[in-house]
């Protein structure tokens, strides 16, 4: 057995609906399909997504010192405050000296690397049937604009991991109350609003295993993420890529660091001042990849909309409110390929507020 809790631990049950059926074919694993690659050379049509994986190398992603956050040096404190909030504004960083320990990291990436490693048979009995199931595996896959569905080049398994879930639990909370400051926003008002005593993690590991046509493959096309911050690792290989300027971006990661960028519900609630890091993640033909991702959310219960003193300032709200739970729900089971991303559709038009 893949060494993975199945606590679900603080946690509300996520939304209910029906997640549209998986794949039940041959391959319904994307491992599977890689190791019988040897043979086929080229990938089978319905994983088929023409793009191109080539991204620039950016001299550096900011780094954020995640120990002079919680300095009680002042100039120290507002250094690493103006060094967060234009790294939020911006496309995200990587955390370093976070305290979360390297052995923690690796036993999480080496326990779902065993995991992707089991019989298919045994795998099989977490395939995902319904969003709240505690523990989700398989293949995910999407429609495009004709209409067809199209498989994504990875493997995923989702369950809460009680340490790794504690401590960057915290951790998303003090990187709020920097934003809350930065925001200057009164202390207690983002804790209060996003009834952050309740917020809600999900926790997900995927493999993407080589891939014979990595230009004709994608892992996770381009999105931006719900909740306030993605915390992301790797085994190593690199394939998340980071949208900057209108370019593909491959950040290369400091020993140990862990990569934050904000996501949808930080943009509703700054009223727009933080924006929603669009990333995906590419193929590659030689090495499996394997990411970890923990999201971290509001209650799941809460309705997030622009930060009221926000509003005031602004003279409007830019997003219109929406349940958190309501958002997970529709991504869960509406996501498409095109057209307008959830958090789009939450955009108010400027003429729309004045009526
Ligand atoms: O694997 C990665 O690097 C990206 C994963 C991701 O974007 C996601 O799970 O939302
Ligand atoms: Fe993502």
């Amino acid at each position: 057995m893949a060494a993975i809790a199945s606590h679900v631990p603080h946690q509300s049950p996520p939304p209910t609906s029906m997640e549209p059926s998986n794949i039940t074919d041959k391959y319904s694993c994307v491992k599977l399909l890689a190791e019988s690659s040897n043979l086929i050379k080229s990938i089978p049509s319905h994983f088929t997504l023409t793009n191109d994986p080539r991204g620039t190398n950016p001299d550096s992603l900011p780094i954020i010192d995640f120990s002079l956050l919680l300095s009680a040096n002042h100039d120290q404190r507002s250094t690493v405050l103006h060094d967060l909030g234009k790294a939020c504004e911006e496309w995200g960083f990587f955390l370093v000296n976070h305290g979360i320990p390297e052995t923690l990291l690796k036993a999480i990436i080496d326990a779902s690397s065993e995991y992707f490693e089991l019989p298919e048979e045994e795998k099989r009995q977490y395939e995902t049937k319904c969003p709240s199931d505690p523990i989700k595996s398989g293949n995910s896959s999407l429609i495009n604009t004709a209409n067809h569905r199209v498989h994504l080049w990875r493997d995923f398994v989702k369950d809460i991991l009680l340490e790794f879930s504690e401590r960057t639990r915290s951790m998303a909370r003090k990187l709020l109350h920097g934003i809350a400051e930065i925001l200057e926003l009164e202390q207690g008002y983002i804790d209060e609003a996003l009834e952050l005593d309740s917020s809600f993690q999900m926790f997900a590991a995927n493999s993407y295993p080589p891939c014979p046509q990595p230009d004709q493959a994608i892992g996770i096309p381009p999105h931006t993420d719900p909740g306030l911050f993605t915390f992301l690792i790797d085994n190593g290989v690199s394939g998340l890529q980071i949208e900057h300027d209108g370019q593909w971006l491959n950040p290369n990661s400091p020993k140990n660091s862990i990569l934050v960028h904000a996501a949808d519900h930080v943009e509703i609630f700054s009223n727009g001042r933080i924006k929603s890091v669009k990333h995906r993640a590419v193929v590659n033909s030689e090495r499996e990849r394997i990411s970890i991702v923990m999201s971290n959310g509001p209650f799941w219960e809460t309705v997030v909309r622009p930060a009221a003193p926000l509003v005031l300032k602004d003279g409007r709200a830019l997003y219109h409110p929406m349940k958190y739970m309501e958002f997970m729900d529709w991504l869960l089971t509406k996501s498409r390929l095109n057209g307008n991303t959830l958090l789009e559709h939450l955009l108010i038009q400027e003429d729309q507020s004045a009526n």
